[in-house]
């Protein structure tokens, strides 16, 4: 089997929150009539840092074009090669390379008449636990909102949730407490994200704080400045609480090896560039006896499909996961999105081959936009994946 076309679509479709994420669907083709598709996974962050789709197709089709699919490694060495690892969590070639992946993973299995999971190795499991993640607070007028989100969420079967925090503690703190009141033991919050926002002395201020309010708390992650892994290995001997952070390159991940500095892997292939790269990831975790979690940028059904192959094949992910992109947006550009039930993220059905997903061309055509570039979008927005411009007050 060979390739022989590549086909990018960037698509635009909005968050329940009103906020707009744009994703490339990939597909690719080849000479025995079989395509695979992939998605590259919310470009929007990073909006000043924008990829040309002409320029990137050129140049995927010069490393793909005449290649065996079943190629995995020669490919991804290419692929790194082009698109190589920054040491930084939004890298974009970490992204683009994952798309490539997914759909070669895809192609396989599906010329293999296997599902992905099957190629991977076989399921231990046949769903992942996940939680619904509360956004960011900045203001206390926020907290009901989150609320009325986790009534919501809870009467549709999900009842862990995980919070954004680390902007304004009070805030944070009055929604732990209305959870509990309201809630009670129906409600678990399983992680305190700090997304990189505070040093580790003053996260670690906060976690004292936080934890007062404990609802459950499996992990508490990214509680200092991007690879800043002598600030989380300092935090993780103050809490008894484990620490998570996400995997971005495998140089990082073997700092955080070396110095002992997290307890538990965030792992994506998003993050890391692809199923092959996740899943070396995620045995490297397991070598270095550390545990797992799958954590998301918010995909759509086709990524979060991938993911869940990928999760169910893994047997080191003992806590709570995060992929819910497609709870989240108000759209997708697939027949049927992957299935979410009591909480469980479902991987698709085994007898399917390939990823079990299938494109509607229609839902692309809908959802299709001209390229990646953005308007004015602002820090919060970002940070807090929000369409609300409101500034914070000081
Ligand atoms: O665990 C995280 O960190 C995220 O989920 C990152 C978010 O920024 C996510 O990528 C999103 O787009 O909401
Ligand atoms: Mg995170
Ligand atoms: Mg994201």
């Amino acid at each position: 089997m060979k390739i022989t076309d590549l086909e990018l679509h960037a698509v635009g479709v909005p968050r329940q929150t009103g906020f707009v994420n744009k994703h490339v669907i990939v597909k690719i083709h080849t000479d025995e009539g079989l395509s695979g598709i992939g998605e590259m996974s919310d470009f929007s962050h990073l909006p000043l840092y924008s990829v040309d789709l002409h320029d990137l197709k050129r140049g995927l089709l010069s490393i793909l074009l005449g290649e065996n699919p079943f190629d995995l490694m020669k490919i991804n060495q290419k692929l790194t090669d082009n698109f190589p690892e920054t040491m930084y969590y939004y890298e974009k070639g970490s992204f683009i390379r994952n798309g490539i992946d997914n759909a070669l993973h895809d192609l396989c299995a599906k010329y293999l008449d296997i599902s992905v999971s099957d190629f991977l190795g076989g399921r231990v499991k046949e769903k992942i636990k996940v939680c619904y993640p509360i956004f960011r607070h900045r203001f206390m007028e926020e907290v009901e909102d989150n609320i009325k989100v986790v009534r919501k969420k809870l009467e549709e079967g999900f009842d862990v949730f995980r919070l954004y925090v680390g902007k304004s503690l009070d805030a944070d703190e009055a929604f732990l407490s209305r959870v509990k009141d309201e809630f009670g033991s129906k409600v678990r919050i399983k992680s305190y994200d700090f997304s990189h926002l505070l040093n580790w002395k003053d996260a670690s201020r906060a976690i004292q704080r936080l934890t007062k309010h404990d609802l459950g708390l499996e992990m508490i992650e990214s509680p200092a400045p991007r690879n800043d892994f002598e600030g989380l290995y300092q935090l993780r001997l103050k809490t008894d609480y484990p620490i998570s952070e996400h995997v971005w390159s495998f140089k990082q991940q073997q700092e955080m090896i070396k110095k002992d500095a997290i307890d538990i892997f965030n792992i994506s292939p998003v993050f890391i560039g692809g199923l092959t790269a996740a899943k070396k990831a995620a045995y490297a975790a397991e070598v270095a006896s550390k545990d797992i979690v799958l954590g998301t940028t918010q995909e759509l059904s086709i990524g979060t499909a991938a993911m869940a192959h990928l999760g169910c094949s893994l047997t080191n992910i003992n806590h709570t996961s995060d992929p819910t992109g497609p709870e989240l947006y108000v759209g997708d550009v697939v027949k049927h999105r992957v299935t979410y039930k009591d909480g469980y993220l479902h991987a698709p059905d085994r007898n399917i081959k390939g990823l079990g997903i299938e494109l509607d061309e229609s839902l692309l055509a809908e959802y299709r936009v001209p390229d990646l570039s953005w308007e004015n979008v602002t820090v919060h927005q970002l940070q807090d994946r929000t369409a609300d411009t409101k500034a914070q007050k000081s």
